[in-house]
């Protein structure tokens, strides 16, 4: 098997050191558009083989696709990150131009690969890479909701002093700091509902904390975070590669689903070796559903802007 992380920055580097600890492919390559940065930190990852005992092979590359060949999944992780007090949506002007061209690149060379897209803003350039490149939409996904879902069970873990293992919690719709929807509702404690043990002025600040999970981060740290999303994009990786159909909130082209067409969005899919293989569609209340639709029209307004680029 063979993966490839395009952009070696925090998120991609993170995403690849993960891939290759857990040995999910023979053949790993890194691609950066910036001399040296991919083959610096391909090497850098391959000296930690002896110490941490995996066979995957990383090979950097600056730019040049033909490393890239015949790859099974790629991850698309280049673009510019956002800086404290600027929104994601603000960076679709210049990623939208580098997703589109990184597409084109990947499948001339890797014709039959699963794309999955990390570059922000995500939903939207999700809608991109599926537009653009015309390919069947199960091989387009989109990581957002899988981190947002991770980030709602570390807060609920914090409240609820207990393992974020043992929790189930899904966030559905857009990943922006106000187009998520952590589904409180029906988050479970090893089954039981977490409403039960939280107060309504917990489950508020839950909800929000996690909404604002990314931005939190980017103040603190100056730029927005990696860790978390390298780790999700691996997780989807290991899900293809190895065909676990593990349930993830991805962003994928809705056909009707929870009453949306025309638009890539996050909800519950299954995650296989065809790429996202099937929507779990079920009923959302009043509310959320209303959430989810103002979600929509939010993501829908920021794929209009694509058509002015
Ligand atoms: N969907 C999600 O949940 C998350 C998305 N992100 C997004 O991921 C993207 C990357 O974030 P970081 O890794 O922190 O940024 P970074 O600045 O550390 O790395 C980005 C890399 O992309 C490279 N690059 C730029 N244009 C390229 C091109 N045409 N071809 C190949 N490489 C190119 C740059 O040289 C740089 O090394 C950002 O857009 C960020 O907003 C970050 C975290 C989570
Ligand atoms: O916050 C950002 O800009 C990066 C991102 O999408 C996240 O960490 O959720």
């Amino acid at each position: 098997m063979k993966v490839t992380v395009v952009g070696a920055g925090a998120v991609g580097a993170t995403c690849a050191d993960n891939i290759a600890r857990k040995e999910l492919c023979s053949e790993l390559v890194l691609l950066d558009i910036k001399e040296g940065i991919a083959e610096g930190k391909a090497q850098d990852m391959m000296q930690t083989a002896a110490l941490l005992g995996f066979d995957t092979k990383i090979v950097g590359s600056t730019n040049d696709y033909s490393k890239t060949a015949d790859s099974d999944v790629v991850v698309i992780t280049s673009g510019l990150p956002r800086k404290p007090g600027m929104t994601r949506e603000e960076l679709i002007g210049v990623n939208a131009g580098i997703v589109k061209s990184v597409c084109e690149n990947i499948l001339k060379y890797s014709p039959d690969a699963i794309i999955i897209i990390i570059s922000n803003p995500m939903d939207t350039m999700t809608y991109l890479a599926l537009t653009s490149t015309g390919l069947p939409k199960n091989r387009i996904i989109g990581m957002g909701g899988t981190l947002d879902s991770s980030r709602f069970k570390y807060q609920l873990s914090q409240h609820l002093n207990c393992s974020p293992a043992d929790l189930n919690a899904v966030v559905v719709g857009g990943h922006g700091d106000t187009t998520m929807i952590p589904l409180i509702r029906l988050a479970t404690w090893n089954s039981v509902p977490v409403t039960k043990f939280l107060s309504a002025e917990q489950q508020e600040k839950i909800v929000k904390d996690t909404m604002v999970g990314g931005a939190t981060l980017t103040a603190l740290i100056g730029t927005s975070a990696w860790y978390a999303p390298g780790a999700s994009g691996a997780a989807l990786v290991e899900s293809i590669l190895r065909d676990e159909k593990k349930l993830f909130t991805c962003c994928v082209a809705l056909d009707g689903e929870y009453g949306q067409k025309d638009i890539c969005l996050g909800v519950p899919v299954t995650i296989g070796r065809n790429g996202w293989e099937k929507i779990v569609d079920f009923e959302l209340n009043a509310d959320e559903q209303a959430a989810f639709d103002k979600s929509a029209a939010a993501v829908r307004s920021m794929n209009d802007v694509l058509k002015t680029l």
